[in-house]
């Protein structure tokens, strides 16, 4: 592990990692934002997914979560959206390749060698930050569009994983949407019947009602991508019929950008707290 930046921010601090991965096949970056110690107790994480075009800068440098994190006294991972270097496929779009992993594990060529996001979240990341730093196993998982489409599938299809999990304008049927298809057929291939395992509304009914976690939702009404790429209503939907503990609220006037994130991710720290530090 090499650092490559760090910062004192608030009472904590924000730093900046590169790491190989041996799942993903390439260097990896992540932003880590530490807390200040308390007592004897290790802090709990919440890791964060950011969206299309983001890369592990994006939430820690225009969401402005640490000042809250400071007071909790929760530990803030924000990984990259893809692999990343020279020998990683890509695409011209900004929604296939680098900078869109979709938090999922392709099976086509090329993208099968290095296009592993959901293993490298679900196993080795964690590892890596339970072994690097002094944290409490629990966690919690949050994230924004293609990034709450990670969080929701990554609690989803693991329970007892994470305490809680929340979203911001998350693409949560990407089996539906344009976004989705497209990444979906690129990663998973034609065969519809294997995107089902990677779609949260398709998790969410096929749930069971024992392994639900406290889910809150943010979906600003003027989204630019509300109506055709996101429509959390239809999660919102599944829920109901799960009796899955999702509460999604919308938000008036707010978009798609960090403003909207930076408004509410108060929030989001508080609610997971209540969770994270039972
Ligand atoms: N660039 C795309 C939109 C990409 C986009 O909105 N990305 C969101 C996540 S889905 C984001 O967080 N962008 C980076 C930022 O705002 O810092 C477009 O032109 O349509």
């Amino acid at each position: 592990m090499e650092l490559l930046e760090e910062h004192r921010c608030f009472e904590g601090w924000q730093q900046r990692w590169r790491h190989d991965s041996s799942t993903l096949n390439c260097a990896m970056t992540f932003s880590i934002f530490l807390p200040p110690p308390r007592d004897n107790t290790p802090p709990p994480v919440l890791y964060w997914l950011s969206g299309l075009t983001c890369n592990d800068e994006n939430f820690a440098t225009k969401a402005g979560a640490q000042r809250v994190a400071a007071e909790l006294g929760i530990v803030l991972v924000m990984p990259d959206t893809s692999p990343r270097g020279d020998n990683v496929a890509d695409d011209e779009g900004y929604d296939l390749g680098k900078g869109a992993g979709f938090y999922l594990n392709a099976t086509q060529a090329p993208w099968a060698a290095h296009y592993r996001m959901y293993d490298y979240l679900r196993d080795e990341l964690p590892t890596l930050i339970q072994a690097q730093f002094n944290v409490a196993e629990r966690s919690a998982i949050s994230g924004h569009s293609m990034g709450g489409h990670g969080a929701l599938i990554l609690a989803l299809k693991n329970p007892g994983k994470y305490t809680s999990v929340s979203a911001f304008a998350p693409i949560v049927n990407p089996t539906r949407v344009p976004w989705g298809q497209k990444a979906f057929s690129a990663y998973l291939g034609e065969d519809k019947s294997s995107w089902q395992a990677w779609d949260s509304c398709a998790l969410m009914l096929a749930s069971d009602a024992a392994s639900a976690i406290p889910t809150l939702i943010d979906q600003g009404d003027t989204d630019q991508f509300l109506a055709d790429q996101l429509q959390p209503a239809v999660l919102a939907e599944a829920a109901r019929q799960t009796q899955w503990p999702l509460t999604l609220r919308i938000q008036s006037g707010f978009d798609h950008s960090y403003w909207f994130i930076a408004s509410f991710i108060e929030d989001h720290l508080r609610f997971h707290a209540q969770h994270l530090l039972k």
